[in-house]
């Protein structure tokens, strides 16, 4: 069966592909993507790093996959948001099945939901409603958050990110490149200010947190597209990042450094993945009541 469900999860296969992957209800975590690269020259492997020590039992947000943040990034800011845990709520809360979307030979695709329940009503009032699609191809995976103001009267202000961490296994994450980010401003959380990227490609052989505000612009020849590289030189491998209505990406390794405080982070986790992560981080989107806003994220294995 292409879309397989119980409680706990949604499991996605193309079995012609080889491709299969794994959505969690509880944040809407997609915690494993298996697929072959489009050039043919791999077998199925696992896209997605997902910690050995990340709790997947709802009791803590998941440290791996593709972690869902809404209505924030980051630590809170806004006072209206201070009786929430850093990047909101979305990523600890438990949606609900939405429906199959498509179920094809090209794809399978499956809907889940989010919207006020006593628990999130109780930390963030405006009224929202989210849908998330996530659909499985051959060689890509599409994940499509639907923001939705059902207010009659009042607008919605959000922030919005699709926390992605990219396995690099069996390389490491020392040898990974992301392009094409030069020329960008952008803001390093490690350091503490904001810089101009003058590197061709960025890597993550130290501790980076770095957030690139206009990456995907439309106004860039190839705003929200980035290149993700890794393994010995001139045999690199990858995946390619294309994300809609995403203005800004995050690149985040926490390395020993930081890693080794996070107590869900394996050990030596930090050398086996990059996240790369579009998102709305540094700027707010606002709809207006009875409108909607969509952010897409394809990835392709080549
Ligand atoms: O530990 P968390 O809450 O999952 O966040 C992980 C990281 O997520 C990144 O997106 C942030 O830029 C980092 O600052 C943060 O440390």
């Amino acid at each position: 069966m292409p879309i397989e469900r119980n409680a706990e999860k949604i499991t996605l296969s193309l079995p012609s592909a080889g491709a299969s992957a794994e959505i969690l209800f509880f944040g809407a975590t997609v915690i494993s993507w298996k697929s072959a690269g489009a050039s043919g020259n791999s077998d199925p492997t696992e896209r997605l790093f997902l910690s050995k020590k990340s709790a997947l039992d709802g009791s803590k947000p998941v440290r791996g996959g593709i972690p869902v943040v809404f209505p924030f990034f980051g630590a809170p800011t806004d006072p209206a948001h201070m009786k929430m845990s850093s990047h909101g709520f979305a990523r600890s809360s438990t949606w609900e099945w939405g429906g199959e979307v498509l179920d094809n030979e090209s794809g399978v695709s499956v809907r889940l939901k989010l919207n006020p329940t006593p628990e999130i009503s109780q930390v963030f009032s405006p009224e929202f409603s989210l849908t998330y699609v996530v659909t499985l191809a051959a060689h890509q995976l599409s994940t499509d958050l639907h923001v939705h103001n059902p207010s009659s009267d009042t607008a919605l202000t959000h922030q919005a990110l699709l926390h992605t961490y990219i396995s690099t296994a069996p390389h490491s994450s020392t040898t990974v490149s992301v392009t094409p980010l030069k020329g960008l401003t952008y803001f390093d959380k490690v350091a503490g200010t904001t810089k101009q990227e003058e590197r061709e490609k960025v890597d993550v052989k130290e501790f980076t947190d770095s957030v690139y505000r206009g990456a995907g612009s439309g106004e860039r020849p190839d705003g929200g597209q980035y290149k993700v590289r890794w393994g010995p030189e001139g045999a690199e491998t990858g995946l390619d990042v294309r994300a809609t209505n995403f203005g800004d990406v995050v690149v985040w390794n926490p390395r020993e450094e930081a890693g080794s405080k996070l107590g869900d982070m394996e050990v030596g986790g930090w050398d086996r993945f990059v996240c790369v992560e579009p998102g709305i981080a540094s700027y707010w989107n606002t709809i207006a009541p009875g409108e909607k806003w969509i952010g897409q994220q394809v990835l392709t294995a080549i």
